[in-house]
């Protein structure tokens, strides 16, 4: 992506996914001597932030991965100091107006003169294909329309507003294209999207769904479709490590630290150099933990248990949680500057009874792991519509383990019927 040069300390990311927009305002924005990194999505844009220390962002109405008016003010929130403006100059409500405001203003408008305005729809996916307008965006001459994303399909239009027929279906029926994971709902295709377009960058993420939903296998994703794919990927689980020994799993230990500390050891952090460390838990970790933590992320830094030089560590970290981090984190039991420095890109994985479109594709993919070490069975329709009416709050997991229950009590049968399936009360 395009970093325009200007003077230094001057830099905005500038956030769409529309090139010949990036190019004009990028442009405009040079010429008043901001050093300008375009961004083509929310999450390239804070890749572009962490990575440029920028005082400004300046954000389209519409961006390909995340919702626009939500990054604008999760990303001011985040970022206290900058100034975020929209493509059209409004600012962010909340965001602090930065010295140099007027600056961006001037540009963007010089940057906006002479170009034609045309009015935005969001066309929402209903049978009668109804639209309503939004916003002002420019059209390039000569284009009538564009469609882009979903579910909320966009249009532009260069005069009026349009009425589209929209199948949102169609793509939902797809198999979702993550290496490790099978699916097909809409909330998992929409999953896949964020993490293929987390994984390149070097953002922190911090995954969040119940138990069992699959957050680890998540995590794998974002580092194989990474640079750092062919580098190590250690994994951590906070709940699983006393809290005592947890400080020199992760940081490393001399010999001689702790009582029980007989020779020195590199720790995870350190193991997972060049590559990423899968903290599973986080939310267990102690307080004491996460400022040492939280310095890690800061500096890329750390010091073994027991020494005091300095060690820099080249590690993407990924973080999950069952729990709502952000509530802990407002109740003062998780801190929240970790909280926000591990939310760089948030990726929620829904829970399994709120995607029961996908129970087919899921059951086949367990059954034919499950027919690799004993003949496979195949799932009656009576069995499947048992599967269809139970809540699943194990989720994936259980999901897993009742199929190898059934498959077990199936015995020489090849098919399992519903008096295979074993399950606990919980109903849909
Ligand atoms: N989309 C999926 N495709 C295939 N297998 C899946 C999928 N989601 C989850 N699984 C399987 O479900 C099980 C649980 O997945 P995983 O360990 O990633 O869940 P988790 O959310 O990290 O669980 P926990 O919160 O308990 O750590 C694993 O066996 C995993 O392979």
């Amino acid at each position: 992506m395009a970093v325009w040069s200007g003077s230094q300390g001057k830099t905005v990311v500038l956030a769409s996914a529309d090139a010949a927009l990036r190019q004009r305002l990028g442009r405009s924005l040079a010429a008043m001597r901001w050093t300008v990194c375009e961004a083509a999505g929310g999450a390239e844009a804070l890749a572009q932030m962490d990575a440029s220390h920028a005082e400004a962002l300046v954000v389209d109405h519409w961006l390909p991965d995340l919702e626009a008016a939500e990054f604008a003010g999760q990303v001011s929130a985040m970022y206290p100091e900058l100034d975020v403006l929209r493509v059209d100059g409004d600012p962010v409500e909340g965001a602090t107006r930065s010295p140099r405001r007027h600056e961006l203003l001037h540009a963007l408008r010089e940057a906006w003169e002479d170009l034609p305005l045309a009015p935005v729809v969001d066309v929402v996916s209903q049978s009668d294909g109804a639209a309503w307008m939004s916003a002002p965006v420019t059209v390039p001459a000569g284009l009538n329309a564009v469609l882009l994303g979903e579910p909320a399909i966009r249009a532009m239009v260069s005069s009026s507003v349009v009425t589209l027929e929209v199948n949102a279906q169609s793509e939902t029926l797809n198999p979702i294209e993550l290496p490790g994971m099978v699916g097909r709902s809409a909330l998992m295709h929409e999953l896949a999207r964020q993490v293929r377009l987390v994984a390149p960058t070097n953002a922190t993420v911090l995954i969040e769904g119940e138990t069992g939903t699959g957050k680890e296998l998540v995590a794998q994703a974002v580092h194989t479709l990474s640079k750092r794919a062919g580098k190590p990927f250690a994994v951590l689980n906070c709940a699983a490590i006393p809290e005592s020994l947890l400080e020199a799993e992760l940081f490393g230990h001399t010999r001689g630290a702790f009582t029980g500390a007989v020779t020195s050891r590199t720790g995870r952090i350190e193991a997972a150099h060049g590559g990423t460390l899968f903290l599973d838990e986080i939310g267990e970790m102690p307080l004491a933990l996460q400022a040492k933590m939280l310095r890690f992320l800061e500096c890329g830094e750390l010091q073994r248990v027991g020494e005091n030089d300095v060690v820099r560590v080249d590690v993407r970290v990924i973080a999950a949680t069952h729990q709502m981090l952000e509530k802990r984190a407002a109740e003062g039991s998780f801190r929240l500057d970790l909280y926000h420095r591990l939310a760089v890109f948030p990726i929620d994985v829904p829970a399994l009874r709120d995607r029961m479109e996908e129970l087919d594709v899921l059951s086949e993919f367990i059954l034919a792991k499950l027919g690799e070490s004993a003949p496979k069975k195949r799932l009656s329709a009576d069995a499947f519509a048992v599967l269809q009416q139970y809540a699943w709050p194990g989720n994936v997991r259980e999901l897993g383990h009742a199929l190898q229950r059934a498959t077990i009590l199936a015995g020489d049968r090849p098919e399992i019927l519903p008096e295979d399936i074993r399950l606990s009360r919980t109903r849909r």
